[in-house]
């Protein structure tokens, strides 16, 4: 479905700022007059040939590489020039400059954010997964995250889903097919599996989902804010689990005010720690304003570390003041959301038992940060091994949890004594919609818009 109609695009594909290399790529329906007009020569499709790039008033703009890509055979499926120069900003702008000025009679423009990888994705060279899985890639915050992207950009998700759509279209087929046969049409379903065919649709789908709420915990982390009184050694904490003085530790309460955070990673799920002003009465203007933050991202947390004083703990277990904060905080996060209560300083602290679930340690030591970090991954639903993770994203994971509602009802029908055979096709259509969803074969241009311009530009 290529469509020759669109505009010829442009831009700097490599990051802003300077390097070694940085590229100008044109795509388009010819990229020929640019070739003309920059490099004065012609190009051997797919070789690297140096050259100097010209000015309009042909004195070079740089000694560079030019590589010729004719559609179809292209990143975007278009014709693709590429323009490999040194990775300057201003001689880069001066090259997207000089081939903006060649292509005008072409309409040529500067291209959108991730536009580029949607012309790729319009002229089926990837599906939506893919396209998905290339700015993943490039925003990956630990290796796995970005292992698991290539995966997804090699096709593997997309095949998972490909294999449940097939077994979707077989079973819609043979219930179709009974539509045409209302007397024996019980009895045909029965003999052909459909249940058994359906069973194991459902159960593959169950894999599929467990791998892409992996996927989806690759890519964007969990929240963990620490939380607590002043002194507590929330800062010292912080700086424990990054390895590097992040947050300053004083021994004077009240020390942190603004928010401090920084993503780790544990065994390569991100996790984005947040240190957080200590919990009090102040009458302290910046104080207020650091604990109203404080709570703000409380609220809005995946995980809550509770921290306690070990050396401060009476003998009910918790320092004056620490149960009512922890009743106050306890009602304003949601039910879901974990607090886990943490006893810091356990190196200072006479050696004491703490309760079930809660977690002793010492962050001056780093005694007992291997069982935190342990117990995050167990909060952060983390099962699989890195290797055979695809990168999924929550739009994947709605997709496919309707997938799960309607492949739901349809077993209901199924399991009916008189199933309504309209109402299980249609749950199976529904289903297949939404699985398509996932590629992009059936989604809508405004999801396709919000989905590219979150791309950097270039891309
Ligand atoms: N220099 C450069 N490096 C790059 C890119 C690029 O555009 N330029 N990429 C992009 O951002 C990525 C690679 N993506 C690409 C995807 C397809 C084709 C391509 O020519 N496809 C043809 C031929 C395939 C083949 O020979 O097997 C095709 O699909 O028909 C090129 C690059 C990463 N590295
Ligand atoms: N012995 C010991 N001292 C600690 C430990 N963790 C923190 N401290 C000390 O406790 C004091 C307070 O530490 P911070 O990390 O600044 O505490 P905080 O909870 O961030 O305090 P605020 O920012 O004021 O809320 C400092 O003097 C730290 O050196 C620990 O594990 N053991
Ligand atoms: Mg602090």
């Amino acid at each position: 479905m290529l469509t020759a109609h669109r505009d010829p695009i442009a831009a700097i594909a490599t990051a802003p700022g300077r390097g070694a290399v940085g590229i100008v790529r044109v795509s388009g329906r010819s990229a020929q007059p640019i070739i003309d007009a920059v490099c004065g020569r012609s190009l051997k499709p797919r070789e690297a040939t140096y050259l100097p790039f010209r000015a309009t008033d042909g004195s070079p703009i740089d000694q560079g590489i030019a590589i010729h890509f004719p559609a179809p055979h292209s990143y975007t499926g278009e014709d693709v020039l590429e323009l490999q120069a040194h990775g300057g900003p201003v001689v880069l702008q001066l090259l997207l400059a000089r081939c903006l000025e060649a292509g005008a009679a072409m309409g040529l423009r500067v291209a959108r954010p991730g536009e580029f990888t949607e012309r790729a994705f319009l002229n089926d060279k990837i599906d939506l997964a893919q396209a998905e899985a290339i700015a993943d890639l490039i925003d990956a915050s630990t290796e796995a995250a970005a292992r698991s992207a290539g995966r997804s950009l090699a096709g593997e998700f997309s095949r998972e889903i490909h294999t449940l759509r097939d077994a979707l279209i077989h079973l819609r087929m043979l219930v179709e097919a009974t539509l045409d046969f209302p007397e024996e049409e019980i009895d045909f379903l029965r003999q052909s599996d459909a249940q058994g065919q359906l069973d194991r649709l459902q159960s593959a789908l169950a894999g599929v989902m467990r791998r892409a709420r992996q996927g989806a915990l690759l890519r964007e982390g969990i929240q963990v804010v620490i939380a607590g009184q002043p002194n507590a050694g929330k800062s010292s904490l912080l700086n424990a689990l990054a390895g590097a003085e992040l947050a300053i530790v004083t021994p004077i309460p009240g020390t942190t005010r603004d928010v401090v955070s920084q993503t780790i990673q544990v065994e390569g799920v991100p996790v984005h720690v947040i240190d957080t002003a200590g919990l009090r009465e102040s009458e302290d203007v910046v104080e207020r304003i650091g604990i109203e933050r404080a709570w703000a991202r409380i609220e809005a947390a995946d995980a809550v570390l509770f921290l306690h004083d070990l050396t401060r703990a009476q003998e009910t277990g918790y320092h004056e003041g620490d149960e009512a904060l922890l009743r106050d905080l306890r009602s304003r996060v949601p039910e879901a959301v974990p607090v886990v209560q943490v006893w810091n300083k356990a190196d200072a602290a006479a050696s004491s038992t703490v309760h079930e679930g809660e977690l002793r340690l010492s962050a001056k030591t780093g005694d007992g940060l291997n069982a935190l970090r342990d117990r995050l991954l167990q909060i952060a639903g983390w099962q699989a091994a890195p290797e055979g993770v695809y990168i999924a994203r929550e739009r994947h994971l709605q997709a496919l949890r309707r997938v799960d509602a309607h492949l739901m009802e349809a077993a209901a029908q199924l399991a009916g004594e008189v199933p309504a055979l309209d109402l299980l096709a249609e749950e199976l259509r529904l289903a297949q919609n939404a699985l398509n969803e996932i590629t992009g074969e059936f989604t809508a241009d405004d999801l396709l818009g919000v989905i590219f311009s979150s791309f950097c530009i270039g891309k």
